[in-house]
């Protein structure tokens, strides 16, 4: 598999341009830490040969001080290499991160139907977090050891150049070796990282369905699943680990085979007399010196295999592109809206038409009350409208303007939905209500549940805004009455109401009702209808059968025909009807 180098070119010039100069520090840091470890041998040597001289004592002091002030700086160094480096790490990763989840949730409804969002978590974090070093530390150590390898080398070559030649020779065996190993690593982690992605979108999955799977007695049945998938994750890493550890211990045994070249070398030199002891322990030194740069160059390409499948994956996800994007036309008008569809048809897949040449026209100010069997089309229909599908034929007028014109912000802005499960966070009433945007005072947030007179029931929270809601911890008429209030603040000119199918009390009916009733008020609507009592306000009706308009009309005109599906519908209820 090939990695062209533009696309590592690109992510390092993206996230590390930002912080060239904490790079250009960290940098200076790293190089000086070499510089100071090739040094300090040469320090050693001058020791051991004054010593062996019989220079003075504080001569020799002024050396021993020497080598340890420069080991001990060389410590400092690395303190503030690493301190640097986390800082440049974090900052990096956190910056791909943000842009990875507002990529994804720049992405089209189609996509995320094929990503469990478990699935996109471990490529937002856990890929990005393989990331980390290859921001900080792979170009800085790979040069800066491949520096401390030729220094090495070098001064070798000034020792006796037959040292200097057996190294090349194994430091050039280890680098073709290394060469070899990578194409086989960088594939095997790609398939573990995968399986890992894989791993958390069937736990994402699995948790957020607790209640449904230990009512339904399915808890060993996911647990056999888990077992079998991280057994898949564990077959995967290690055959990843394996070849990655092959091409360790590969690198370790020429740098074996080196000491032990160098060691005799140095040992001839000296019985041939054509070094000192200080000279014998220089090229002993430099040798175990080596291993410093050779682990560490292992240890970058060992990571850089993982990052480089990570890198593979972020790009695959980053080059995924939206297909449905902005118009360039005009803006919705800022008035209340009326809606056509004209000859629109639609299917998730092109073989299976799910909407089949639907027309039909709502004026302004109106409400149409949307009916039909489960599976009919409805909420496909109100899809369409979001612009989170476009259709395969026909177009969707709002305000006059095809909706595929504008701006999906604007579409967006003009339109309020209420989904039947209304999406809450762990947060406040307050942030609930405001989406955590904190340029809305508490003054809208109370005049909104005013409106839609639910200030009893603000008052009976036992914290008014500031109650914080759990996950699961609101009913469905409760969170359809927090969901108004959202779009009350929003105040767009269409909304679309997919009612709570779930039956609610009487008393919570009537609030909702009430809601219902100021929250339309002056604005065109559509409801999927679940109640006969959100019916009788609508001004239409359409009836969806397979995707088809059965019954389109004014609600009283329906309501005058006894044929009318609708007065079917008023005469045996919904759920008899649509059974
Ligand atoms: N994301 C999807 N991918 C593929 N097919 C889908 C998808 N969503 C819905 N469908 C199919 O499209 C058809 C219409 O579904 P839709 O959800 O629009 O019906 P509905 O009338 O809203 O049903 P319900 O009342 O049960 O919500 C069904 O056959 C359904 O299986």
């Amino acid at each position: 598999m090939q990695f062209p180098l533009a696309r590592y070119r690109r992510l390092l010039a993206t996230y590390l341009k930002p912080q060239r100069g904490r790079v250009l520090g960290l940098g200076c840091l790293v190089f000086l830490g070499i510089g100071l470890q090739l040094l300090n041998p040469q320090i050693m040597r001058r020791f051991l040969d004054s010593a062996l001289a019989a220079q003075p004592l504080e001569q020799l002091t002024k050396l021993a001080l020497l080598f340890m002030g420069i080991a001990f700086g060389q410590q400092l160094l690395a303190l503030g290499a690493v301190y640097l480096s986390e800082q440049i790490g974090w900052t990096a990763t956190n910056a791909l991160r943000a842009d990875l989840t507002a990529h994804c949730l720049h992405l089209d409804s189609s996509f995320h139907n094929h990503k469990t969002p478990g699935e996109l978590i471990e490529r937002i974090d856990g890929d990005v977090t393989t990331l980390a070093n290859f921001f900080t530390q792979f170009i800085i150590q790979l040069l800066g050891n491949g520096l401390l390898l030729l220094g090495i080398i070098v001064a070798l070559a000034l020792e006796d150049w037959r040292v200097a030649v057996g190294l090349i020779v194994c430091v050039a065996a280890a680098i073709s070796l290394l060469q070899k190993m990578q194409r086989v690593g960088v594939p095997l982690w790609g398939e573990s990282r995968q399986a890992s992605a894989e791993l958390f979108g069937f736990l994402e999955e699995r948790l957020a369905a607790t209640e449904d799977i230990r009512s339904s007695g399915a808890r060993n049945y996911v647990m056999q699943q888990l077992y079998r998938q991280m057994l898949v994750l564990y077959r995967k890493t290690r055959k990843a680990e394996l070849a990655t550890a092959w091409l360790y211990n590969a690198g370790q045994s020429m740098f074996i085979i080196a000491s032990g070249l160098g060691l005799g070398i140095g040992i001839y030199l000296y019985q041939q007399q054509q070094t000192t002891i200080g000279g014998v322990y220089i090229i002993t030194a430099y040798i175990g010196l080596l291993t410093t740069p050779l682990e560490q160059i292992l240890r970058q390409i060992q990571e850089f295999q993982k990052a480089s499948a990570g890198i593979l994956r972020i790009d695959e996800l980053r080059q995924q592109r939206p297909a449905i994007v902005d118009g360039t036309g005009p803006t919705i008008p800022q008035q209340a809206l009326d809606l056509r569809f004209e000859q629109v048809s639609f299917g998730y897949n092109t073989d299976t038409p799910v909407l089949r040449a639907l027309s039909f026209e709502l004026p302004a100010h109106q409400i149409l009350g949307v009916l039909g069997r489960t599976g009919s089309g409805k909420t496909s229909l109100i899809r369409l409208l979001l612009r989170l599908y476009d259709p395969h034929q026909g177009t969707i007028r709002l305000g006059g303007i095809d909706i595929r014109n504008t701006s999906l912000a604007d579409l967006r802005r003009s339109i309020g939905f209420v989904s039947q499960d209304v999406q809450l966070f762990h947060a406040s009433v307050r942030d609930n209500l405001s989406f955590f945007d904190h340029r809305i005072a508490d003054q809208q947030l109370l005049a909104a549940l005013e409106t839609l007179g639910l200030t009893n029931w603000l008052n009976s929270l036992e914290h008014g805004l500031d109650t914080l809601i759990k996950p699961n911890g609101l009913s469905a008429g409760q969170a359809q009455l927090l969901a108004f209030a959202r779009i009350l603040l929003k105040d767009p000119r269409l909304i679309i109401l997919d009612e709570a199918s779930s039956r609610l009390d009487p008393a919570s009916e009537a609030i909702v009702e009430r809601a219902l009733d100021r929250l339309l008020a002056g604005r065109t609507a559509i409801i999927i209808a679940h109640r006969l009592a959100t019916l009788q306000r609508a001004d239409a009706i359409l009836v969806l059968d397979a995707g088809t308009i059965r019954e389109f009309g004014p609600r009283q005109a329906l309501l005058q025909n006894p044929q009318s599906q609708y007065s079917q519908l008023l005469q045996h209820g919904i759920t008899e009807v649509f059974a």
